[in-house]
């Protein structure tokens, strides 16, 4: 299996080598030539499997250069820190199927990926003697999830930015609460946008990726989308009878999770629709309602960190919109640099609308579906969950399954769920424990230039 990129310009790479590149070198996004498929026999005999079992199933189809034994072991590895023995369990409240993606030691969704993309970075680095400097945006959970992916890994210097004052209290202190020489939080005068502006610019010089042996933990990376894609798979086989369709409700930021959603369905999984919920920043739901693809700017909401813009997954889904045409996504995002936005045509808005469906969802409506989900069915959502519920009650009527993902816990965005409810937050031992501890970070504004220098500066001094 080999990686291409979206723009076209670079030559097709194997899967360890497109781990290590992170951002493609064109500054496109990274995918397999083409989407390995399974039938539904061969979904069927999953069944009952466990997720470490699917995810070896979904994920050995992508990799054929790591042997089979320490693929198995690193999956293996990565899912052994989850609480729950299930990994990614399903409950059923009120008709809802909701996909718990907390159960990762920082409580969201991108421990699934990220545990193992830690790991797999400490594999590929060991058995090339090498190096590398990761280089990430989080608008909250990502940062977190990456610091304690990569954390004791020899090797590694990380450095994550986050909008200043944009994340939560628990999100910043679960970054910034670890002291680690290697680990280096830098909270930017700016948006999640801006910080993902400058990963991606200083990504796209060469020469200083090349010097400083970057590497991508966002989704960016071609290895996060494909370790969720297994979590819809899983969820799949808990819920659907055999050949069964289903809805997934994904609230959605940076188009990564819900990306992995597409992939699952091209790979056979039997889905009906796609809904894409956002909150106030709502340029995709806009996009798939109407065709219209302009960019707004960030709004600061209960749901912080889909508090986003520009989201970058979003390319890799408009390359196979565009029938793979990577002169047709260098045009759109040229396009998009010029003038903030990207013109679809009727056909291309309607061929969207044949996968996805959208709503977006406002502080209010985000709080009434917290009250209200506890009120009736005893079970706490966390505000970017509540999105996705709010969006489904909305959209997704008639008898198919629908399966809400679960983005995070409660607990990391205590202040939206305690408006929500009037009632204080039951507060896992993990983030009890963080309150008090010393933290560490730098500030710096949002410039690429001051990220290039502090990265220079950190290296040099370490
Ligand atoms: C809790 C939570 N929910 C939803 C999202 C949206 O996911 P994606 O960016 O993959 O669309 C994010 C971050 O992006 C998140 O941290
Ligand atoms: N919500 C994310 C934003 C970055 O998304 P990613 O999936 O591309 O890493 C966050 O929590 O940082």
């Amino acid at each position: 299996m080999r990686y291409l990129s979206t723009r076209g310009g670079i030559t097709p790479i194997p899967f360890k080598d497109a781990v290590m590149m992170g951002l493609a070198d064109d500054g496109g996004l990274l995918l397999p030539e083409t989407i390995p498929t399974f039938t539904p026999e061969e979904l069927e005999s999953w069944r009952g499997s466990s997720y470490q079992d699917v995810a070896f199933a979904i994920i050995s189809r992508f990799v054929d250069d790591i042997p089979a034994h320490d693929l198995r072991q690193l999956i293996e590895r990565s899912y052994a820190t989850f609480s729950h023995p299930g990994v990614t369990p399903v409950v059923k409240k009120d008709g809802v199927h909701i996909l718990e993606l907390f159960h990762g030691v920082t409580l969201a969704f991108k421990d699934v990926a990220l545990q193992f993309l830690g790991n797999l970075f400490e594999y590929i680095l060991a058995e090339r003697n090498e190096t590398m400097t990761i280089l990430g945006a989080t608008s909250g959970d990502t940062g977190s999830a990456a610091i304690h992916g990569v954390r004791g890994k020899k090797g590694i210097t990380i450095f994550i930015l986050h909008p200043e004052g944009k994340t939560s209290p628990v999100q910043a202190l679960q970054m910034t609460s670890v002291l680690d020489a290697n680990v280096h939080n830098i909270a930017v005068s700016g948006t999640f946008d801006d910080c993902q502006d400058m990963v991606k610019s200083l990504m796209g010089d060469l020469e200083f990726k090349k010097n400083y042996s970057l590497g991508a933990v966002n989704s960016i990376n071609w290895a996060r989308v494909l370790a969720q894609v297994v979590y819809y798979v899983y969820a799949w086989l808990k819920v659907a009878a055999p050949g069964q369709k289903v809805i997934f409700s994904v609230p959605t930021g940076n188009f990564g999770d819900i990306f992995a959603g597409y992939v699952a369905w091209q790979m056979g999984l039997p889905v009906e629709k796609l809904l894409l919920a956002t909150n106030e920043n709502n340029i995709l739901t806009r996009c798939i309602t109407s065709g219209d693809y302009s960019v707004g700017s960030v709004v600061q909401t209960l749901s912080p960190s889909m508090d986003i813009q520009v989201a970058s997954n979003f390319e890799r889904y408009l390359f196979y919109l565009f029938d793979r045409n990577p002169a047709r996504v260098k045009e759109a995002f040229a396009q998009l640099k010029a003038e903030g936005r990207i013109t679809f045509n009727s056909g291309e808005t309607a061929r969207m609308q044949q996968k996805f469906c959208s709503a977006s969802v406002d502080r209010e409506q985000t709080l009434q579906t917290i009250g209200n989900f506890l009120a009736e069915t005893g079970y706490l959502l966390d505000p970017h969950t509540a999105v996705g519920v709010r969006a489904a009650r909305e959209l997704a009527a008639g008898d198919t399954p629908l399966i809400c993902l679960s983005t995070a816990h409660p607990a990391k965005f205590d202040e939206a769920v305690i408006a929500a409810t009037g009632k204080p937050v039951p507060v896992p031992e993990s983030i009890a424990k963080l309150q008090g501890l010393p933290t560490r970070c730098d500030r710096l504004p949002a410039d690429q230039q001051a990220l290039r220098e502090y990265i220079v500066r950190t290296m040099t001094a370490s």
